[in-house]
């Protein structure tokens, strides 16, 4: 049996960024992953391989350029699956090398298996064949992620998909229900719009996406109507069947009903602890799979464990797992590590884009901090014109005691890359003043910061 300084169990970006860290400091680490290749859910079933399809999609339709040459644009007439898959392949392929390059330079020992622990500080990994490998170390990450949630009662076959599924497509549908209006649904949902897939989004709740801004997603919503997407608030699904070959039926709680060509079911996603027998390292996951850890450097209630990324659950996102990976490694081996931020961005990779960074205006109203926002169009933006963008709006939220920025919200074209201004200005204290003074390339987007802050200016009292 091998004995390592840590083992990482999942090569995602928390395992992977715990296992180069721990490498980093000079430790022997494995890192074992039950996929046939490494990345993880990011690489192979979500982030990355969403973002592609989304990118594939917007090329291939000539969505950005329809604001100028209409509705009726395309760049390619008739978009197949085969044409969406091809540089999905070569995108994950070149993401796989990256990976497994930077593994071999760090020396960060790969095992290919399940692993499964046999005690607190060992563990066997089934190569599969057969095959068997014994391995044991004085401190563990678990990085293992989650999968699609799949109750019983909903028959997926080859038309009801889950939110992996729905990336091995051989046809494209003329029509898909989403079952779930988060993060996973509205990306999709807004997808396969965008390829004039007739869509409609069901969800639960009474609003989508609760944690952004109002405002915003009021205006993302009429985006989506206006495009033709249907979206269906407070609908709960009592139902979902297969009716021929071509035919999906969805029933809700208020009678009615939903047919279209395919369905994907995208309400949530568990931790991935079957077979990992956590019992054996005296553990416990919670209903949904999720393990409970100190959240300030993610150690489990076994001291020398640790466990980071979504199995931790909130907030699920690969650039944050990727953080908690690295302060985790740097725990284990006492290395002492500043605390993150309060704040860090979200980036919704719907068409269009979301992102958000900061306290939203509900959250600054429950405070009853005196406030004051400011909006721009992109539309009013030289660079907008130039690009033929004609939606698109950021919002900003100054404090009236202290002026300084407390929100940064976005819906458009490039709002997850424009996000990290407002994040910086958030993170380092800056106020209504640094937009107003300070100068900004013209013709950009960016260029929205500073109208919207010359529109809370024109309202806040002067200093
Ligand atoms: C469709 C979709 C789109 C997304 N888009 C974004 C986005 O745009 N931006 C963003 O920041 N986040 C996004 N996310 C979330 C992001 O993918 C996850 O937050 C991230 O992958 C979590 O990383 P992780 O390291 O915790 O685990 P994962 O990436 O889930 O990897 C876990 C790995 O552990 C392995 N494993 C599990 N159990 C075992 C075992 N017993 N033995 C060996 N190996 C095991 C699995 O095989 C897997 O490879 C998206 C997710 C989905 C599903
Ligand atoms: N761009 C990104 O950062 C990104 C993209 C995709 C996923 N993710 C991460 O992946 C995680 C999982 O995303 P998700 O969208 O699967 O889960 P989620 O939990 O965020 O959303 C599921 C949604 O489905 C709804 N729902 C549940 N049961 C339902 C039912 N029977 N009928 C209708 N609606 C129902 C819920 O109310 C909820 O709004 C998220 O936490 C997110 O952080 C991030």
């Amino acid at each position: 049996m091998s004995h390592y300084d840590l083992i990482v169990i999942g090569s995602g970006p928390a395992g992977r960024r715990a296992a180069v860290q721990a490498a980093k400091l000079k430790k022997t680490v494995l890192c074992v992953d039950r996929g046939r290749r490494v990345g993880g859910v990011c690489v192979h079933t979500g982030t990355i391989p969403s973002k592609t399809l989304r990118e594939t999609v917007l090329n291939l339709t000539g969505w950005r350029e329809r604001g100028f040459y209409g509705r009726g644009y395309r760049v390619k007439d008739r978009i197949t699956a085969d044409d969406l898959m091809q540089r999905l392949t070569k995108t994950l392929d070149h993401e796989v090398e990256l990976l497994e390059h930077q593994f071999t330079r760090n020396k960060v020992e790969i095992a290919r298996g399940a692993a499964k622990f046999t005690d607190a500080n060992s563990i066997e990994i089934d190569c599969g064949e057969g095959e068997i490998l014994k391995a044991s170390a004085d401190k563990f990450i678990l990085a293992i992620g989650t999968r699609p949630y799949r109750p019983d009662d909903i028959p997926f076959d080859d038309a009801i998909l889950d939110a992996d599924e729905i990336l091995e497509l051989t046809r494209l549908p003329r029509s898909l229900t989403v079952i779930g209006g988060g993060v996973i649904g509205i990306e999709y949902a807004t997808i396969f719009s965008a390829l004039d897939v007739k869509v409609t989004v069901l969800e639960a709740a009474d609003g989508l996406l609760k944690f952004v801004d109002r405002e915003l997603i009021d205006e993302f919503m009429h985006d989506l109507r206006d495009r033709g997407v249907t979206i269906r608030l407070n609908a709960v699904t009592t139902s979902v069947s297969r009716q021929g070959e071509d035919a999906c039926l969805v029933e809700l709680e208020d009678g009615r009903q939903v047919w279209s060509e395919m369905v994907l079911y995208a309400a949530g996603r568990q931790g991935a602890v079957e077979g990992l027998n956590l019992e054996a390292a005296g553990l416990t996951s919670d209903k949904r799979g999720r393990l409970k850890v100190n959240e300030k450097v993610f150690q489990t209630d076994v001291p020398h464990i640790y466990a980071c990324g979504d199995i931790i659950g909130f907030p699920s996102l690969a650039s944050t797992a990727m953080e908690q990976g690295r302060i985790a490694a740097r725990a284990a081996f006492n290395v002492q590590t500043e605390a993150p931020p309060e704040y860090f961005p979200y980036g919704i990779y719907a068409v269009p884009e979301i992102s958000t960074v900061g306290e939203t205006e509900e959250e600054v109203r429950a405070r009853k901090e005196p406030y004051e926002c400011g909006v721009a169009r992109f539309r009013e933006t030289a660079r907008g014109h130039i690009m033929g963008v004609n939606s698109g709006f950021m919002k900003l939220i100054f404090s009236l005691k202290s002026r300084k920025l407390l929100g940064a919200h976005i819906v458009g074209e490039g709002a997850t890359e424009l996000i990290h201004i407002g994040q910086a200005v958030i993170t380092l204290g800056g106020t209504l003043e640094y937009f107003v003074e300070n100068t900004f390339n013209y013709p950009t987007l960016a260029e929205a910061y500073k109208i919207a802050a010359l529109d809370a200016w024109n309202r806040m009292p002067r200093v």
